[in-house]
């Protein structure tokens, strides 16, 4: 099956009731192993880029990343453009919860003026890169004003195989309470769909903003690559 078709049987109810009750959900055997292959290989091709962080010198952990710029590869523009349709209805429910008068529009370039207009014009897709002793900070990837609620990260590496640790970590606060830890480890070619800064969850008086961070902990040994897909695009 094409990318666009596997997207296209997604079950979105089943998706958004996920993304209500956990404010994450993982998408199985979404890219081959060739497009995997493909995006890893293309680390090295540095035109690709407009930005390269090493990680360590700002202390948000060990490792690299590359932000693509425009314009994006197409396997990443199919990605952003086909799966953020499904997300804007969970995005806006989400709004609604938390009586936050924001109504994300339902296509994505509409999504991208909005952007543009805040002047938020730079590319975010990204590809991440950690060997052994690799890790990467609990953080959110907030860019500007406008952010679009959740995000993607594409899993490229098989754990196991290619690496060992590095396990995807999500806490969320809920209110008056210590931080609970989510421990994930997606196989090669899946999707995570995550939540970027805060999700409602129903407390004894309606809503409350309950806040999740992401990052990776650290690697044992081998090489983990992923391939961070985030909605909005960058003031800088
Ligand atoms: O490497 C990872 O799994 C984390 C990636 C990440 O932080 C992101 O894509 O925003
Ligand atoms: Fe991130």
């Amino acid at each position: 099956m094409e990318l666009l078709q596997k997207i296209g049987s997604i079950e979105k109810d089943a998706l958004a009731e996920t993304m209500h009750q956990k404010g994450y959900a993982i998408l199985n055997e979404i890219l081959t192993n060739e497009q995997c292959d493909e995006l890893i290989k293309n680390y090295d091709q540095s035109e690709l880029y407009r930005k390269t962080v090493v990680m360590e010198r700002y202390r948000f952990g060990l490792g690299a990343y590359k932000y693509f710029n425009y314009p994006l590869p197409s396997i990443i523009n199919n990605l952003r453009t086909s799966i953020y349709p499904i997300l804007a209805p969970i995005a806006n429910t989400w709004m609604r919860a938390l009586n936050i008068e924001i109504s994300y529009p339902t296509g994505y370039d509409e999504f991208l003026k909005l952007c543009h207009d805040n002047a938020q014009t730079k590319a975010t897709p990204l590809i991440l890169k950690y060997g052994k002793g690799g890790f990467n900070t609990l953080h959110q990837d907030l860019y500007g004003d406008i952010y679009f609620p959740m995000q993607m990260v594409i899993f490229l590496s098989d754990p196991e195989i290619d690496y060992n640790g590095g396990e995807f970590v999500l806490t969320q606060q809920n209110v008056r309470a210590q931080s609970k830890a989510i421990v994930l480890k997606p196989k090669k070619g899946d999707i995570l769909i995550l939540t970027t800064n805060f999700r409602p969850v129903k407390g004894s008086k309606g809503y409350y903003r309950a806040s999740m961070k992401h990052g990776v902990s650290e690697v044992h040994s081998g090489e983990r690559y992923t391939l961070g897909i985030i909605f909005h695009d960058a003031l800088t």
